[in-house]
């Protein structure tokens, strides 16, 4: 009989020897089979064929019955898993099974091929290229197998164009072509974008599908049935028979990066899929991350510009209004505010950017100083108005409204500072009338709400729009001709390190909104740094001398990218045994003599309690990987054995973009 290794859907380490019955002889790599395990029975993957195993015949166990009838995985498919599984230490059955669809990880028969559905299309006319835009596409097409590429161009520049000449062309050698977003709020504006423009079988894959439409599209992917597909990380793992080009839109951006369980870099797995597959990938953005400017800069990717703003949009202008000892109308300027009304006045779009939904971040009582903290975390709970409730952003909890302050009974209950919800109060009472809106989480909670609204705002239906994050990235409105930046200032002082990136790439993300069309944008930043030396180069010289500064910044204090982390997180309920748990962690990797490696810590988390956890951190940094990784290698046995005994979770994050 022949001998098959299996990884078995649960959170080990390892893979299984079994042997293949022979009524299941031509049961094959990549395809589910249920094997007998310990007492029970488990799904698990072939992952490769053996000629012989280290375990005695008569003690190795015959798989009980072959799932597919095809695999569901190719070779290509799974090396891809399993490196990923690898790198970021994660099991190689956890992470083969979070790849499938969520019902294939039971122990179902996969569905039959779906069938094609004929959709009509009308093309829609294509502009003519720039020279930038040509030449991008120029030194893509010249590609022999694999090479990636930075697609560095500024707001509105015509990416997105690019993307599209490229899909068509590879579409036309008969590829398959992956295109990721960081977000599901992206999706809709780019399929439909795409839509218009190609004529193929496309399928959107993310999280916001049943588990049927998800599955549906993953098979239709993996049967070389569609084309095109357009997902968010998770889709990275789309078995795709054809692939010839990869696209990473928005490269910079964490939602990339999957922050629990299988915590992988989609981006970087783009690349390494590319490299396997020996196909070309285009990483894109108007803000790159700093660990993609450096592979451009050390020769690794190419880096291709696109410096100006298609069709003859000029770039925003920059005004930044001082708010130091000014009196502000819910967070607003008078500067603000003036320009605004002439905006509106003529007949145009105002964005307003504010990163913090709900009414106030806070609720104070008057009279005795109470304020409305979370019982869980060591945090404050938001004041959402609307609802009626106070809700904690970080563990959800949820509280009704006191009419009355919980300490003192005291009736002089105040908001604090001010949430998207109270400005939105605010400028309908300023400006009556005037169609607002506000694009956050709590306005969107629907399926499809998001989308309707930002349709509305393209075609104009609201002058003023008011949101956080959501509305900011990657949206086109061409209407919009006044940015409003209400609140950026924290992320000048943020205490992780990527902070100023990210507040300079957030911060230009939304400035791009604007004057996207004919009419030239303004944008105006409120602060009360407006010396601060990184934000000066940033508004004066652009994101390309900021990242510079970063960069040396970065060289200076020999942090990432140039140098490589790992972050062992732990938490647990009892205060002092995560942190004790990381003491030991720390001592032994003492102990097996770090070499090169340097460890910082354990420091208890900047939020310590969350959801009435108590965390903590122990950083392992190197200048180079490989003595990083090898570490880990000799590391983790001694971290699994030490959290046996312990109520201790923790977790380990190769190439960490957030500390806690
Ligand atoms: N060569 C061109 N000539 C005229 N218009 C163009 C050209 N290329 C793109 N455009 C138009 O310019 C606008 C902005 O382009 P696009 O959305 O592709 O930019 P982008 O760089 O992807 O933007 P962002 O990253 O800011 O979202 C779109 O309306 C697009 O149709
Ligand atoms: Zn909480």
């Amino acid at each position: 009989m022949a001998i098959v290794q299996v990884a078995v859907a649960a959170p080990l380490a390892e893979v299984f020897d079994y042997l293949l019955p022979s009524q299941e002889a031509d049961c094959a790599l990549g395809q589910r089979v249920l094997v007998p395990f310990g007492r029970s029975r488990r799904v698990g993957m072939i992952v490769a064929r053996k000629e012989r195993s280290s375990i005695a015949p008569e003690r190795l166990k015959a798989i009980e019955c072959c799932l597919d009838r095809e695999p569901l995985l190719g070779a290509e498919d799974l090396a891809l898993i399993r490196w990923a599984a690898d790198y970021y230490r994660c099991p190689p059955g956890e992470a083969i099974f979070s790849a499938l669809p969520a019902r294939l990880r039971r122990p179902v028969p996969s569905a039959p091929a779906p069938s094609d559905d004929a959709v009509p299309f009308e093309p829609a006319p294509s502009p003519t290229l720039n020279a930038e835009q040509q030449a991008a596409i120029a030194a893509v097409h010249e590609a022999q197998g694999f090479q990636c590429f930075l697609l560095d161009g500024v707001t509105g520049s015509g990416k997105t164009e690019v993307y599209i000449r490229l899909i068509s062309a590879a579409l036309e050698r008969g590829r398959q072509v992956l295109v990721l977003v960081p977000e599901i709020g992206l999706t809709p504006q780019l399929a439909e974008r795409f839509a218009q423009r190609l004529d193929t079988e496309r399928v959107v894959l993310h999280s916001g599908l049943t588990e049927r439409e998800r599955e549906r599209g993953w098979q239709r992917a993996a049967r070389g049935q569609a084309r095109l597909i357009l997902g968010t990380r998770s889709a990275i793992f789309t078995p795709l028979p054809d692939l010839g080009l990869v696209i990473v839109d928005e490269e910079h951006d964490v939602s990339l990066k999957q922050q629990d369980g299988f915590r992988y870099s989609a981006r970087d797995l783009a690349v390494r899929r590319a490299q396997i597959r020996d196909c070309p990938v285009l990483l894109g953005s108007a803000t790159p991350s700093l660990e993609t400017l450096r592979n451009a800069e050390r020769g690794r990717y190419r880096h291709l510009h696109l410096r100006r703003r298609a069709g003859g949009a000029e770039p925003p202008r920059f005004l930044v209004v001082d708010v130091r000892s000014q009196h502000l109308i819910t967070g607003l300027s008078h500067a603000l505010l003036t320009r605004m009304t002439t905006v509106i006045e003529a007949g145009n779009q105002v964005l307003l950017f504010l990163n913090r939904r709900g009414f106030a971040p806070v609720l104070t009582c008057h009279d005795c100083g109470w304020i409305s903290v979370c019982l869980h975390c060591d945090a404050r709970m938001t004041l959402h108005r609307d609802r009626g409730l106070l809700i904690c952003h970080h563990c959800g909890d949820q509280r009704t409204l006191p009419v009355h302050c919980p300490e003192c009974e005291s009736p002089d209950l105040r908001p604090l500072g001010q949430g998207t919800e109270r400005v939105e109060d605010s400028l309908r009472q300023r400006f009556p009338g005037i169609p607002l809106a506000r694009i956050d989480r709590d306005s969107t909670r629907r399926k499809g709400d998001l989308e309707r609204l930002l349709a509305a705002a393209r075609e104009g239906a609201y002058p003023l729009l008011l949101g956080t994050q959501m509305l900011a990235k990657g949206h086109h409105l061409p209407g919009v001709t006044l940015v409003g930046i209400l609140d950026l200032d924290h992320g000048l002082y943020g205490s992780d390190f990527r902070a100023t990136e990210r507040m300079a790439q957030l911060l230009i993300q939304v400035a791009g909104r604007a004057g996207r069309a004919e009419q030239p944008g303004t944008v105006m930043l409120q602060t009360r740094h407006p010396d601060h030396p990184l934000l000066i180069r940033l508004l004066r010289q652009g994101y390309g001398a900021f990242a510079d500064a970063a960069l040396a910044e970065r060289a200076e204090a020999a942090l990432p990218p140039f140098s490589f982390q790992a972050l062992v997180r732990a938490d647990s309920r009892v205060a002092q045994r995560a942190l004790d748990f990381l003491r030991e962690a720390r001592a032994r990797v003492l102990a097996l003599d770090a070499g090169p490696v340097q460890v910082w810590g354990p420091a208890p988390a900047s939020m310590e309690r969350r959801a009435g956890r108590f965390r903590a951190q122990l950083l392992l940094q190197c200048a180079q990987r490989a003595p990083l990784h090898a570490l880990i290698d000799r590391l983790l046995p001694s971290l699994r054995a030490l959290s046996n005994t312990r109520t201790v979770r923790w977790s380990l994050d190769i190439d960490p973009q957030e500390s806690l």
